[in-house]
């Protein structure tokens, strides 16, 4: 059975915003601090995704499985954090027409948060430096709650506090792990196709198809008002 809209949850890096340039001078910082060779910005790209120390692991070990061992680790998490922090919306920015989808979005009167694996001081300080921080009724970081995206632990959790059933809560994002959290929490999902994950291999395997694909995130509030809309004509037929 199809279920109105009543809250929305957004993922943040790839789809609200473009944070893969400070990301990726954060990391060729910390690597030069090591004495490590800068990466190319789109294989940091390709690292985003888990959270900033899974960032760190994959950075330092230039592949995505591999762990650099912990007295690497340790302290290059403090010098990524410390590069970071200084430069979280240098070249940050919300992608185009964000800020229009928050505020038509907010005319439904629907309540929005932000569903992140970043550590949770530096995305409230990227939505504050945006500009965007005063659209959310709460943010839930990957350092947050014991479990990050895929769990569908931060997505229940936020559901729970706005007041809504998880299958009323749209989760957008842009990766397999927004997609794996919703279809684990039963909330439906929308992916969008200008972010970090590859849109064609996660709208062909049905563990990661979305509900709907957008291109441009005001395309949100239509596919939500035909939807609703649809609801209440079953309800009164
Ligand atoms: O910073 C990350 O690793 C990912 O963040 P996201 O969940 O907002 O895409
Ligand atoms: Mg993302």
């Amino acid at each position: 059975m199809t279920t109105p809209i009543r809250a929305v949850a957004f993922d943040l890096d790839g789809t609200l915003v473009d944070s893969v340039p400070d990301l990726a001078a954060a990391a060729n910082a910390m690597r030069g601090e090591l004495g490590l060779p800068a990466l190319p910005q789109e294989r940091v790209q390709s690292y985003v995704g888990d959270g900033i120390p899974v960032l760190v692991h994959r950075v330092l070990t230039d592949s995505r499985d591999q762990r650099a061992n912990p007295d690497t680790f340790t302290p290059a998490l403090a010098v990524f954090a410390r590069h970071y922090a200084a430069k979280l919306t240098d070249a940050t920015r919300p992608y185009p027409e964000a800020e229009t989808a928050l505020d038509l979005l907010k005319t439904l009167g629907l309540p929005l948060a932000v569903i992140t694996n970043k550590s949770e001081i530096p995305a409230v300080q990227v939505l504050r430096g945006l500009g965007l921080a005063r659209h959310f009724s709460i943010v839930v970081g990957g350092d947050t709650l014991p479990e990050r995206k895929p769990s569908a632990a931060p997505l229940r959790h936020v559901a729970d506090i706005l007041g809504v059933a998880p299958a009323e809560m749209l989760m957008v994002g842009d990766s397999a792990n927004d997609l794996l959290a919703a279809k684990a929490a039963a909330c439906p999902s929308v992916l969008v196709s200008y972010g970090y994950g590859d849109v064609g291999e996660l709208a062909r395997l049905p563990e990661t198809r979305p509900d709907h694909i957008i291109d441009r995130l005001p395309e949100l509030y239509d596919w939500i008002v035909r939807r609703n809309r649809a609801c209440e004509t079953k309800e009164t037929a």
